[in-house]
Parts: C-alpha cells; sequence; structure tokens
C-alpha cells in the first residue's frame, strides 16, 4: 500500500472556550489512536518544541488519505503538508 508522510502543524485561534479545545483535542486523540490500531498510522513523532507531528499513514490510496485527514477533529485548526514516499535506491532493506 502507498505510504505517505504528512506533517501537521496545528494553530489553535486565540479566545476559543477553552472546553471547546479540551473537547477537540480530547476526540483527536481517541480519533488518531483508532486509526493507529487499524494500522493505517503506523508512526506519530511530535517536532521537537512545535505543536507539531510528522506522521507515516499506509492507507490504500490518496482518498483513503483524505477522508483521515478530514476526519481530524482538530483539522479545522491545523495545515497539513503531504509527501508521497516511494521506495529509495539505496535502501539496503528494499
Ligand atoms: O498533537 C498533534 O500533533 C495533533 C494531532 C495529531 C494526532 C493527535 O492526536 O493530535
Amino acid at each position: 500500500m502507498p505510504l505517505y508522510a504528512v506533517r501537521m502543524d496545528v494553530a489553535i485561534p486565540d479566545g476559543l472556550d477553552p472546553q471547546l479545545v479540551a473537547d477537540t483535542i480530547a476526540r483527536e486523540k481517541a480519533y488518531s489512536q483508532e486509526i493507529q490500531r487499524g494500522g493505517e498510522w503506523p508512526h506519530i513523532w511530535r517536532c521537537v518544541g512545535e505543536y507539531s507531528n510528522i506522521s507515516i499513514f499506509d492507507v490504500a490510496d490518496n482518498e483513503r488519505l483524505h477522508e483521515i485527514l478530514w476526519g481530524l477533529p482538530l483539522f479545522k485548526w491545523m495545515t497539513c503538508e503531504v509527501t508521497a514516499l516511494a521506495t529509495h535506491p539505496s535502501d539496503i532493506n528494499a
């Protein structure tokens, strides 16, 4: 299945109801962990010092990745940069 690296940068607007923000972050965690358990989100790494992550997705196609990203509860407050990955010719494991 195709692999994708996705960098997510979160920017929560100032002045929002703190309960709304907390609820959204809790829903984000549950949604993310459900997809991780299903195998389509095998890696998520925090970018040190930033409210950002770099994740690896292992999904059927572009449409499925799009569906997952649009379903993120924090999606409205984040920007995503998607990079499709191909095997590197120097990879000794390939
Ligand atoms: O904290 C983040 O990087 C944003 C987001 C992505 C997955 C998740 O649980 O939170």
